[in-house]
């Protein structure tokens, strides 16, 4: 059983609907990418399981559980934690008291995930008492996966992670994704950096107008000439 279960799901907003029977599967510990031209529904995959978007129809399993029609405060609290692609911290905020907010749903915040954040993000560490404005935009991106992480979720939702990075950073952002997803954390992702996405990740999506198109392990879609020559830019 996949710990995430799309069936059949279409979703939109208010009454403009944008997904059309999409199907996916995330299992546990898996690291899967979702690609696809602008404007193809991705980043509404992603805030569809995270209970922001019009669900209109088929199903959310996450760990054998319906989670259509939550809403993120409940949905966080199974094992989900999303990464919007922007706004994701809290700027006025110091970088610690974001890693804070992120245990919000907790009685207290255990400083131990804290120091798991710190060692997996020493920037941060570094950081810990400095407003998050502050901060690069590479910092920022780390900082609001450190605070995703705070509740040491099973699957970590990331909207294009590597958004508007200068090119060593973006190889560094996605050694970091890798990380943590050796160290057991289910990974979806929505990428436009397709071809470095798929390169790493164990299974593809490719998302075209609100319908799956092509999936795949990451390497097949790679070698798939179709695909290259739609989606990769040959
Ligand atoms: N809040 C919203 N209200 C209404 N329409 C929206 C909203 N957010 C996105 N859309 C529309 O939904 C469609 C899919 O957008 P989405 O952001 O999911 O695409 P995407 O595949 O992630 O593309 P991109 O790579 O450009 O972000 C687009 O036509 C977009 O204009």
């Amino acid at each position: 059983m996949a710990l995430l279960e799309i069936r059949d799901l279409d979703a939109g907003y208010g009454d403009l609907q944008i997904l059309d029977g999409v199907d996916m599967d995330v299992g546990s510990e898996a690291y899967v990418a979702i690609v696809g031209p602008n404007g193809a529904g991705k980043s509404t995959v992603m805030k569809s399981v995270f209970g922001l978007t019009t669900y209109m129809g088929g199903s959310i399993e996450f760990d054998g559980e319906e989670i259509s029609g939550l809403g993120p405060s409940e949905i966080i609290t199974r094992g989900l934690s999303y990464v919007p692609q922007s706004d994701n911290v809290f700027a006025g905020l110091t970088v610690r008291e974001n890693l804070e907010m992120g245990a919000y749903t907790l009685d207290g915040v255990p400083e131990s995930r804290v120091e798991a954040v710190f060692e997996r993000f020493p920037i941060l560490e570094e950081r810990q008492g400095q407003r998050a404005g502050s901060l690069s935009g590479g910092q920022q991106q780390m900082l609001a996966m450190g605070r995703a992480l705070m509740l040491d979720p099973d699957l970590l939702l990331l909207d294009e992670p590597s958004a508007g990075l200068a090119p060593d950073l973006v190889a560094e952002m996605f050694d970091r994704i890798d990380e943590i997803n050796e160290a057991g954390t289910a990974v979806l992702m929505v990428e436009q950096n397709a071809k470095e996405a798929l390169r790493r990740c164990d299974r593809g999506y490719v998302l075209v107008q609100g319908q799956n198109r092509h999936e795949d392990t990451g390497r097949a879609l790679l070698d798939d000439e179709r695909v290259r020559a739609d989606f990769l830019g040959g």
